[in-house]
């Protein structure tokens, strides 16, 4: 199977996070946002069944250092949003691999596993199926089923969006599969799970211990 992960201009990325973890300087904001999406592709590169992970990019440039994990990097095709990016990777992909399993992958999950991921997809068995972030309301993952479409409904209830549209919400998705990270409250939550070592060693650097909600003045 094959993974598509969108990632945003860095610039843009991850603005929940403005002002929390990193307040003098929001160079390391980005360095958060690229460090959480190598812990995530490694995660996915890692996982056995996963031969191909193409990260579809606003900006390829920002984010050509993924490469080195085995990532293909693309450009998201200009899109319109996130909906859009998903479809322009998912067509790349569909068109190299017509039968099999195409999967969208949120690229803010730092402490997956590849173990979770494994189960995750041996659970969708081949139908398109929708794993919920930890709150329930949000998607990590959205698989399509054996040659079919994505159709990625993401955005605000997307969960139950997907689910709407014939996913199979999987019953089983591990924790480190479902924190996605939007909020300096997540920043704490993955911290309990165990990030990856891209993602430890950016927080290792940041002034605050990110285990706080209030923001650092
Ligand atoms: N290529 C591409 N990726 C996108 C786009 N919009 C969102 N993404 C990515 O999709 C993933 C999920 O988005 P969100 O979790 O909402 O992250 P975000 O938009 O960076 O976060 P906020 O600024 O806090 O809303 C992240 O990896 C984003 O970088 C888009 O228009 N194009
Ligand atoms: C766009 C989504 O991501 P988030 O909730 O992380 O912003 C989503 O879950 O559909």
């Amino acid at each position: 199977m094959s993974v598509v992960v969108p990632i945003k201009s860095l610039t843009l990325a991850k603005s929940r996070l403005l002002g929390c973890c990193f307040p003098s300087d929001e160079r390391n904001r980005a360095r958060l946002v690229l460090a959480m999406a190598a812990d995530t592709i490694a995660a996915a590169l890692a996982t056995p069944g996963v031969d191909r992970v193409l990260v579809a990019a606003a900006r390829p440039d920002e984010v050509a250092e993924l490469r080195a994990l085995g990532a293909d990097v693309v450009d998201d095709g200009n899109a319109a949003d996130l909906n859009a990016a998903l479809c322009h990777g998912a067509a790349l992909l569909r068109r190299a691999d017509p039968d099999g399993v195409i999967g969208a992958l949120q690229a803010d999950l730092p402490a997956l596993r590849s173990d979770d991921l494994a189960a995750a997809i041996a659970e969708a068995d081949g139908k398109r199926a929708v794993c919920a972030d930890h709150a329930g309301t949000g998607t990590t993952l959205l698989l399509s089923a054996s040659g079919g479409p994505l159709e990625p409904h993401f955005g605000d209830g997307s969960a139950a969006a997907h689910v709407r549209s014939g996913a199979l919400p999987l019953a089983t998705p591990a924790a480190t599969l479902r924190t996605d990270v939007d909020t300096i409250d997540d920043v704490a939550r993955v911290r309990t799970l165990g990030v990856g070592r891209n993602t430890a060693a950016v927080l290792r650097g940041a002034r605050h211990s990110c285990t706080s909600a209030e923001p650092v003045s």
